[in-house]
């Protein structure tokens, strides 16, 4: 088993507070993570450390096989996909969509007067089409719905054909369409054995795609479970982690979960 990431003892610390709590985590490159929890529970600063956008105050972070703080970040950031709303701010609203992906390549946004060759451009093409939104190649950034904007954000973080895909909230502010096209969009991503190992963080069991294998489940900054989806992902991990006693059903690889108390009257 090759790790991509290898924490031990990762733990942040901000004015104060304590955004990670010794957090160990180990992905092998054929793995597919979900990482869920609460508001606050620390899963943004987690993709942060895991992108080498953030070194742990203390503790290890292992990512590609270096170690941060003993390697330039900026040799590593290119091997990394990431998609995150921060990110996608900074995507000028004007840009044409096929140049949000080519410009990957250089690890800038905004298309200035980097030369591509043929490939990047052909590559950029196919991400398009696996991502389902070739049609809109030629269309600006900004004239995009939310749920295409998130698909074009994932066919960039894979232009550089990353070892590692991030992957921060993508079903965020989707309808239930958009949603469900891009859980089936990552679920045909997790089946394929070429692509990265793969770190999905979001709020709901339902988001998470069929494919995916492992899970961890934060809260207050602290692992409450993490390993294997169905050792994971049970009815007690999850109450434990949301603050509430919750129902889990799952049908055809998909979950779906409930308070499980009655509604109280008002
Ligand atoms: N610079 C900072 N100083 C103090 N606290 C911070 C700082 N940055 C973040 N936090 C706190 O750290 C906690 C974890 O934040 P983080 O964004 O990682 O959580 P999250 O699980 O991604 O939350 P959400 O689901 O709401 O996006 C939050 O309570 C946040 O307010």
């Amino acid at each position: 088993m090759v790790a991509v990431v290898e924490f031990a003892g990762v733990t942040v610390r901000r004015g104060g507070a304590t955004l990670l709590d010794s957090v160990d985590w180990e992905v092998a490159e054929d793995q597919r993570w979900v990482v869920l929890g609460p508001n606050g529970a620390g899963k943004t600063t987690l993709l942060q450390v895991a992108s080498a956008q953030l070194h742990p105050t203390v503790g290890v972070a292992g990512i590609l096989d270096e170690v941060l703080g003993t390697v330039d970040v900026f040799e590593l950031r290119p091997r990394i996909g990431l998609t995150s709303a921060a990110l996608a701010e900074r995507i000028p609203r004007d840009e044409r969509v096929h140049d949000v992906v080519v410009s990957a390549s250089y690890g800038v946004v905004g298309r200035w007067r980097e030369a591509y060759d043929e490939l990047d451009h052909e590559r950029a093409d196919e991400l398009l089409v696996e991502v389902g939104v070739r049609h809109l190649a030629e269309r600006t950034f900004g004239t995009l719905s939310e749920g295409e904007r998130k698909r074009v954000q994932v066919a960039r973080a894979l232009m550089t054909d990353p070892e590692l895909l991030l992957l921060d909230e993508p079903a965020a502010g989707l309808d239930l369409g958009g949603r469900e096209d891009l859980v089936n969009t990552l679920s045909v991503l997790a089946d394929d054995p070429a692509s990265p190992a793969t770190v999905l963080v979001s709020h709901h069991v339902e988001e998470i795609p069929p494919g995916f294998t492992h899970a961890m489940l934060l809260r207050e900054g602290r692992v409450v479970a993490s390993g294997p989806m169905e050792e994971v992902v049970t009815e007690e991990a999850l109450s434990d982690t949301f603050g509430m006693p919750l129902g889990l059903s799952s049908e055809d690889g998909r979950f779906s979960a409930r308070r499980r108390t009655p509604r109280r009257a008002l």
